[in-house]
């Protein structure tokens, strides 16, 4: 598929590549009306850090986005390559920066790398990916695609205020790699590019100094992602690429390649990694990574990520995780200076992501476990469902128990085999180890009673100890 239409473009005009003149720093350029400020503003917020080349051979990034200008809208693209089957935090910054084009008015195209994921990106890692089996990235690519999906339906329905944006696409490269044959490939692009420039990419020169060394297969991904924006250009008129700061060898390589055959300008935007409060990147890779799939972090989780930030890093994270204006954060930001003990800028930052990746009952539901937990809310505990119960107390076992008449502290304590047998078990009761709702009981005979004991909602949350529960869910109430 990729060879007849290279050759068409081959035939069109061609010119030689230029050299990339550097990375521009846009907060140093003159005004360009409605382009200029939304690449300006995302400089000022700091989501977008680079953007490159500094001038097109044609027109310049800034023009090019321009509402005024006969090329609006463009279409800018971000991949996602689904070595997991969740998008994790680090992934939320290039999401926010292709909604941003999207509330320009501009068509935004999500990839999800169901091809290059195969392959696994060498840029910013010290060693090779453990390979993942085909079937394995068919599964992560569909929950990828799921969960950007739901991203941008609660994008589109929470935070939209009716205005009119530009669409929102996913796509998978394995669409066009499966029809691939290899030689047609390489016989087409491979001459296109020059061994010395690939060698020469930051992510490759970390690789090969390395002990391990690099495959072919690692090695050739950067031209995947290059004919990636290739095909994009072709099919969708595609100009502007984002990624984080770690593509900038990638994205560079499909500009070379783009220009090389086309003589058009095209773009690379990047934005920043974001890193742990300890320096680490936060990303799956680095172990610690916060994932959007509801299944792998509870919407409460996410909040309290985001709740627990230090100050020092929560403005910053209010300008890049969130739509608020600035003016909007600066107040935010005067009031926490009188109330710092109130942490104002970390819950509302935990309130705006939650609600952009869980919805407005994800978001619900993430405070209401706040107050269950931190606050020993029953009132919260009453109207919770098995599966946000579950959620917030991980550890905690689940039974699921038929209540007889007459049922005990003692039995419900047995039952759930939270206690020891015998008098040792009894003794914990009476000797204040244990509370139900977040009630001590003292008594080990005490019958059970509906709406004390027993949640409306059919649920006994059992504390053992500081920190053991267990969660009974009563059948036949
Ligand atoms: N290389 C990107 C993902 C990606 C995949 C395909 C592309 O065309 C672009 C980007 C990353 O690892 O984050």
């Amino acid at each position: 598929m990729a060879a007849p239409m290279l050759r068409r473009f081959l035939r069109g005009r061609r010119c030689g590549t230029p050299g990339l003149s550097g990375v521009l720093l846009l907060g140093q350029r003159e005004a360009h009306s409605g382009a200029q400020g939304l690449l300006a503003v995302q400089k000022a917020r700091g989501l977008f850090k680079e953007f490159f080349p500094e001038k097109g051979a044609k027109v310049e990034l800034p023009e090019l986005l321009d509402r005024g200008s006969g090329s609006f809208p463009q279409t800018v693209y971000c991949g996602f390559d689904p070595t997991a089957d969740s998008l994790h935090v680090g992934h939320l910054l290039t999401l926010l920066g292709l909604f941003h084009f999207q509330r320009a008015g501009h068509n935004v195209i999500a990839l999800v790398g169901g091809a290059t994921a195969r392959l696994g990106d060498p840029s910013g890692r010290t060693k090779e990916r453990e390979a993942l089996a085909p079937e394995q990235v068919r599964g992560n690519a569909r929950a990828l695609r799921r969960g950007l999906e739901a991203v941008v339906a609660n994008h589109q329905r929470l935070f939209a205020n009716g205005r009119p944006w530009g669409s929102f696409t996913v796509l998978d490269n394995a669409a066009w790699y499966q029809k691939q044959h290899l030689v047609d490939f390489l016989g087409a692009v491979g001459g296109h590019f020059r061994m010395g420039t690939l060698l020469s990419r930051v992510s490759v020169q970390a690789r090969l100094q390395s002990a391990g060394g690099m495959s072919l297969a690692e090695f050739l991904y950067q031209v995947l992602q290059a004919y990636d924006f290739y095909y994009l250009f072709q099919h969708y008129g595609c100009r502007v690429q984002l990624g984080g700061s770690d593509q900038l060898g990638n994205i560079t390589s499909g500009y070379e390649f783009i220009h090389k055959l086309t003589g058009e300008d095209v773009f690379g935007i990047t934005v920043p990694l974001v890193t742990s409060t300890t320096g680490a990147k936060l990303g799956k890779s680095a172990g610690n990574a916060v994932w959007l799939n509801r299944e792998k972090t509870s919407p409460f989780e996410l909040y309290q990520f985001f709740v627990r930030q230090q100050d020092n890093l929560v403005e910053r994270y209010l300008k890049l995780f969130t739509f608020l204006p600035l003016p909007e954060i600066d107040h935010i930001m005067q009031l926490h200076d009188k109330e710092p003990e109130k942490r104002g800028p970390q819950k509302r930052l935990a309130a705006e992501v939650t609600k952009l990746v869980h919805g407005q009952e994800g978001l619900d539901s993430a405070k209401r476990c706040t107050q269950a937990l931190y606050h020993s809310s029953i009132d919260a505990l009453e109207v919770m469902s098995d599966q946000e119960l579950k959620e917030l107390f991980k550890e905690a076992s689940f039974s699921e128990l038929v209540l007889d008449p007459g049922t005990s502290v003692l039995d419900i304590c047995r039952k759930a085999n939270a206690i020891p047998d015998g008098p040792r078990g009894y003794r914990m009761i009476t000797e204040g180890g244990v509370s139900i709702n977040h009630r001590q009981v003292t008594n080990p005979e005490s019958v059970l009673v509906v709406g004390q004991h027993i949640l409306k909602n059919g649920l006994s949350l059992l504390k053992i100890g500081k920190r053991n529960f267990y969660i009974i869910k009563w059948l036949q109430l």
